[in-house]
């Protein structure tokens, strides 16, 4: 059904602000306060945040799930208050919550959510999606008799049956097993690579770093930046020399600002900050201080360093 999307953005969000009433005995919540974004198409698009950052309200605001108490949100082209049908049709949401009709086999939930979004019976595609999932064997089978990873498979095959534009991965591989994480990301990528925009939020830093070419990072509702996963990582200056030093023990005196640690292997981790004690500079006041040193190694930073060091929060833990 979608036609527009003139922009090279999938979605672009402008002052997005949502606060959730109060409850009960809990105040209102201001959970998104302004955020602007653009999510440019055809991108793997990383959204990163700690816990209660406000990405499940984000996400959910896309999908249409939850109503936004303030700003713009353009979806392919499409303001999801003007055309709202248009909106959604260009979007499929992978959720975090198991939400499988126990008394449907796969294919009928496929059908049934063919239905909902208006897929005409000629442009269905139910066995090509129970293919791409792996669940040609189990199509008949009652989903309540399918096993998590299975039922989270069923998951994405029902985001995809409009065929999207936008595919949205609300933390997909929280505790699923190493193959069915796999399956996942080699489904991404293919999804990727024939042009769809891929949004996720996930907890596994590691994850975000391998799989999007873009990451934002939200805190308290806001956004604290937006940037190209390269760029990111270049941002932390932080890097980790790591010293064999053979049988020797003894720390020897380090310049200020080097943090030192033994690790399991029994080499010695350094972390300094590149911008303050370069590298070269380091390695002399080691020798200087007639530390052995057998081999080196330098390790760059990862997503969790910039992570933390912008946050100043730990990373987020999976749940
Ligand atoms: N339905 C709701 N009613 C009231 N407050 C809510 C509701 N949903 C979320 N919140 C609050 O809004 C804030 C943002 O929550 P949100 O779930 O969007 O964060 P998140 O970044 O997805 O966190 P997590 O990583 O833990 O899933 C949190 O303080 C949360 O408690």
């Amino acid at each position: 059904m979608p036609a527009p999307q003139q922009s090279p953005n999938a979605i672009e969000i402008s002052g997005l602000t949502k606060t959730y009433a109060a409850a009960g005995q809990a105040p209102a919540k201001q959970a998104v306060k302004g955020l602007d974004l653009a999510i440019p198409a055809g991108s793997i698009f990383g959204l990163l945040g700690p816990n209660g950052a406000g990405k499940s309200t984000t996400i959910n605001i896309l999908a249409g799930l939850v109503r936004k108490s303030a700003g713009k949100v353009m979806i392919w082209g499409f303001d999801q208050d003007v055309n709202p049908r248009q909106s959604r049709a260009a979007i499929g949401v992978m959720p975090q919550e198991l939400n499988i009709d126990p008394f449907l086999t796969p294919r009928a939930s496929l059908e049934v959510q063919a239905g909902l979004y208006g897929v005409p019976k000629r442009e269905r595609w139910t066995d090509e999606l129970l293919e791409l999932v792996g669940l040609t064997e189990q199509a008949e089978s009652y989903s309540r008799h399918l096993s998590g990873g299975m039922k989270r498979r069923l998951l994405l095959a029902k985001a995809l049956v409009h065929r999207p534009q936008i595919l949205v991965l609300d933390e997909p591989t929280a505790g699923v097993d190493i193959q069915l994480r796999e399956m996942l990301w080699r489904n991404v990528r293919r999804l990727n690579d024939q042009g769809m925009t891929i949004i996720l939020t996930t907890h596994y830093l590691e994850e975000a770093e391998e799989m999007c070419d873009r990451i934002a990072i939200i805190d308290h509702g806001e956004l604290i930046l937006c940037e190209d996963t390269a760029a990111l990582l270049g941002r932390a200056d932080s890097k980790t020399l790591v010293v064999d030093t053979g049988e020797a023990r003894a720390l020897p005196a380090l310049p200020e600002g080097v943090r030192a640690e033994r690790r399991g292997d029994g080499r010695l981790a350094l972390s300094y900050a590149p911008s303050r004690i370069p590298t070269d500079g380091l390695i002399d006041a080691l020798r200087a201080a007639g530390l052995p040193i057998r081999d080196l190694a330098v390790e760059a930073p990862d997503l969790e360093d910039v992570f933390v060091q912008l946050t100043s929060r730990p990373a987020p833990q999976p749940g």
